[in-house]
Parts: structure tokens; sequence; C-alpha cells
């Protein structure tokens, strides 16, 4: 038995062998063959032919839009000047992988080079000459495995393309090496419901085929577990499966004091589940993974589709629309694609719209466009804002440009601390516990060392927390939160006491969240967050709340 520590990410158990995700392989060393042209050019040929094989076979079984990716892929594999380039390399005395390697490289540099829809094809040519140089070396393909079984899979860690597209019928569980808790890869976790801890270190000492409990609600990995742990986490995934059954209702508290329960979503596919699991709207719909993918600004017309279609989805509902938020973890080249030594600290969110303010128009008036043909509540909110003079100019340019609600996240302590005068410029806030935790314990949210300082239970975020839902209270101003603070059940009481509204967080939260809220009265949330907000750290807040719980639930049991 062994127990590797990490942060879990929401609060599902998994159990199943681990399968290792390989390492990018290493560039093959220019050295002259000690085989003929010939015999190189088979081992080149074939490994090529096997690979586009394989990329068409898991296009075939994967359907969709996986299939058309994958299938080009494969064509890739085999086209014809791939091949008279690698045979060229060839007859100057080159090893197969070394071709493979080189003239793959070329045709990337020579797409880079053309841009646009050529240019973003050039991480695809990589994954295929990497496949074909792992198949020459008899070694795993790199990238997410594929051992025809549900397993668990250990990474170093994982891209969002690759997140995005893991199998959930195959992947039980996901365990990185590194990765904050507010990565993209864990929020993309948790989007997917995917019982994930990141940040494990010590998940390098892990091996193919050992048997692992993951238990993210403990942000433990336990490996080769006695049978009674095997059995507790088998009756804990059993508990689970039963209150993600339970009825979906309105968020609320004991005395049924409304809380509406709102998600994140990244894209319109997952509205489907979201309303099927009781979403009550859209708190958070990040557009910038509509477009992290692609190098120039998406067009008005694309963008028009994309929000009608999660505006339909949503008819009747609240959808929180966040423009743009780029830089740093969310690198879009179109909008700042300039060196920062700091850019968490740079020109990223509004202040990067502001520069580029033709792209910000442009998304504002898709927006509105898509809300006047459709049913939906739509409000628009600008991300990273840390000055009123920015929420003043969000919110005008957004009623200029036809929307009507318009307001500010609250990611920035400067933004928290004046939280009176930011709400008093625009119609609402929506605290980003995510980047207000790294920027208030100056700790980067993407690095997996400073990962124990990035927890929102810390009460120096709770107490502006506590400031913006005060200064949203006064004015009679909507505070919600969108981070991912709200996803959890004990920690979202709390932030209701402190004043939020509205919670905000991944689908597969709610029924946690719902369930937690149901337990206490408003007065009962107060009391929690009175005993988190006088704590010392985060993790004796998080005590000091669940002492607070339990006497609640003691004193309550007593009465009864
Ligand atoms: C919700 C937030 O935004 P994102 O995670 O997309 O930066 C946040 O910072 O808490
Ligand atoms: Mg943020």
């Amino acid at each position: 038995m062994m127990e590797i520590t990490g942060t879990g990410i929401g609060q599902g158990v998994a159990v199943g062998p681990v399968v290792r995700m390989a390492e990018r392989l290493p560039e093959p060393v220019d050295r002259p063959s000690h085989l003929d042209p010939e015999r190189e050019g088979e081992r080149a040929r074939g490994s090529l032919s096997v690979v586009a094989a394989e990329l068409a076979n898991r296009g075939a079984k994967a359907g969709g839009a996986a299939k058309d990716v994958l299938e080009a892929q494969a064509m890739m594999a085999e086209d014809p000047s791939i091949i008279d380039e690698v045979t060229k390399l060839l007859a100057t005395g080159k090893t197969a992988e070394r071709a493979v390697y080189e003239a793959f490289a070329a045709y990337r540099d020579l797409l880079v080079g053309m841009g646009g829809y050529m240019g973003e094809r050039a991480a695809d040519l990589d994954d295929i000459s990497q496949r074909v140089i792992a198949h020459l070396l008899k070694l795993p393909a790199p990238g997410v495995p594929n051992p025809g079984h549900p397993f668990v899979l250990v990474a170093r860690d994982l891209a969002p393309a690759d997140t995005a597209m893991l199998d959930l019928d195959q992947v039980l569980g996901l365990v990185t090496v590194g990765g904050g808790p507010t990565s993209h890869t864990a929020i993309l976790a948790r989007e997917k419901a995917i019982v994930a801890v990141v940040g494990a270190a010590d998940a390098t000492a892990l091996a193919d085929g050992d048997t692992v409990v993951v238990d993210a609600a403990a942000g433990l990995v336990v490996s080769t577990p006695t049978p009674e742990q095997l059995a507790d986490a088998n009756a804990r995934i059993a508990e689970r499966a039963a209150l993600q059954a339970a009825p979906v209702t309105p968020g609320a508290l004991a005395d049924g004091t409304p809380v509406p329960l709102l998600v994140n979503l990244g894209s319109a596919e997952g509205a489907v589940e979201a309303l099927r699991l009781g979403a009550e709207g859209v708190g958070l719909f990040r557009t910038e993974f509509l477009f992290l993918d692609h190098n120039t600004a998406p067009s008005v017309r694309d963008q028009q589709e994309h929000y009608t279609k999660l505006l339909r989805a949503f008819a009747g509902k609240k959808v929180v629309v966040r423009v743009l938020d780029a830089g740093a973890d969310k690198p879009l080249s179109f909008l700042n694609a300039a060196h920062e030594e700091n850019p968490a600290l740079g020109l990223r969110g509004i202040r990067a719209l502001r520069h580029s303010e033709v792209i910000l128009r442009e998304q504002l008036t898709a927006l509105a466009a898509a809300d006047a043909a459709t049913d939906a509540e739509v409000w628009v909110m600008a991300p990273m804002v840390a000055t009123v003079e920015e929420a003043r100019y969000f919110s005008a340019l957004a009623k200029e440009l036809g929307m009507r609600v318009a307001g500010v996240m609250v990611e920035t302590p400067s933004a928290a601390l004046i939280a009176d005068r930011v709400l008093a410029a625009c119609d609402f806030a929506s605290i980003g516990t995510n980047d207000l935790t790294q920027y208030t314990m100056a700790a980067d949210r993407l690095l997996g060392t400073v990962a124990n300082l990035q927890d929102p239970w810390h009460p120096a975020v709770l107490r502006l927390v506590g400031d913006v839902g005060a200064a949203g209270a006064e004015l009679g101003k909507p505070v919600g939160i969108c981070g991912e603070a709200a996803a959890d059940p004990l920690l979202a009481v709390v932030l209701v006491g402190l004043g939020a509204t509205s919670l905000s967080m991944s689908p597969s939260a709610l029924a946690d969240v719902r369930a937690s809220l149901a337990r206490y009265s408003p007065d009962d949330a107060k009391a929690l967050a009175r005993a988190a907000l006088a704590a010392e750290g985060a993790a004796e807040a998080k005590r000091a709340a669940e002492a607070a719980a339990s006497e609640i639930t003691a004193s309550r049991a007593t009465a009864s």
C-alpha cells in the first residue's frame, strides 16, 4: 500500500488499473544509418502505413468530429510528398527515424508559415511524426493510450486538447504529476466529471497495471489498496451514484431561500447534460475555449452561431457570457502574442480586449444578435477587471452594442477591495475565485509546486468575497460565484454566508452542492462563514467550518 497526495478535483472516487501516458520522444539523433537506404525506406513506409491505418481505425471507432480529424491525419501520414521527402533524406544516409522527423518538421514549418487554417494543422503533423517514430523504435505511441479496457490515466500533465478528447467510458480516473487545482486541465476534468487528482508529484512512482484508488475528495491516490480500502472505495462509488440519482430541485437553503445553481460551460455541447443535472442557467460561459486553437479572431457570424446554439438550449434561463479572457493560462495569439515575463500580470482579460477593441466590439455585436434571436436572459461580463474605470468602460460599450445587463468578474484583489465603487459602475459582479485566489495568495494557478497556497478556503480570500457580498447587498446588486470554490459543497455554504446570491460550477458538482445547501439555514451559513473568516489559514478555516457544521447538525439532532 502506498499513498500519494495531490489536489483532488471534485468529490468522486475511482478504482482501476494504472496506464501511464507515454512521454514525448526525444529528437532522433542525426547519425548515419548502418542499413542501406532501400531497407530504411521499407521501414519508414511500413511504419507510416501502420500509423495511417491506426489513425483511420480510431477515427472510425470515435465517429463525429474526431472521425474527420483522425481521417485527415491518416491521409497526411501517407501523403506522397511526405514519402518523397523521406526517400530523399534516406538517400543521404539518414536513419528512417531521423528522415521521418526531418520530413515532418519541414512540412510543419511550411504550414506554420502559411498561417490560418493550415497553420493549425501543424500540431497534427507533430503527432503523426511522434507516432511513426515510436512505431519505428517499437515504443508505445505518445499521447493518451488506448489499452482497450477501462483504466486510470497517469500522466505528467495533459494538454487541454488531450483532456477534451478523453474517452470517458475508458478513463475511470486521472492522476497528473503537474498542474494546480485551477489549471485548465483541472477545469476540463471537472467539466467532464473525471475523477482526478492533480499535482501528485509522487505519481511518477506508479507503474502500468498497479491497482489504484483515486480519492478526489481526500486528494489521495492509494496504490495496491488493502481489501478494506477497496471495499470502502466501492461503497463510496455506490453512495455517490445514489446521490447523483436524487431528484433535481432548484438550489435553496434549508428554509427555502433560493440560491440559484448555475453551471460553468466552455461550449454549447455541455448544455443538455447540464440541464439534465438541474442547471438553472449558465453562470459562466467561457468563450475563449471556442477559439483556443484559432490563430485569427473568429468571425461575427461564427460567434453568433455558437452563442445562438447555447442560448437556445437555455431558453427562459439566465446565461452569463464572459467576453474573451485571453492571456496567461488561456493564450490567444490574435489578442496578445507578445512575450511577457509575467503573463498572469500582463495584458490579459479586459486589458487585452481594450487593446484590440474591434475584437471586443465584434464579440458583443455577435452576442447581442444571438440574444435578440433567442429567449434566454443574457448577461455579459468582463474578465480581469482591476479598476472602476474598466468596469465603466465595459458596461458602456456593452450597452452601446445592445446588451441589457453588463457586469464584471471580481478576480483581482483591487476589484474586491473597492467592490462598492466597481458595482456602482455596472449591473452585477461574479467572483472568479480561481484568479482571486491566485492574486490574493500570489501563487500561480498553473504551478503544482505552490498548489498548497491556491486554496480558496484561505481567510484572506474569504474576506475579499465577504467585502464584495456586503457591497452587493448594500447596492441591491447580484454577486455570483463562478470560480471552482463554488463546487466545494461546504465552501459553497460559506460563500452564501458571505453574501453570494448564486453559485456557478461544473455540472458534475451540482448534486453535491444542492444537497449541502439544503442542510443549512441562512443563519447557519453566516455562522459557518464567521468561523472560517476568523481562522488563521486555509486548513484551519475549513476545519472551523466543519466544526461549526457538526455543531449545527448535533444541536438539530437533540432538538428533534
Ligand atoms: C472563473 C474564473 O475564470 P477562469 O478560471 O476561466 O480564469 C476564475 O478565475 O475563477
Ligand atoms: Mg479567471
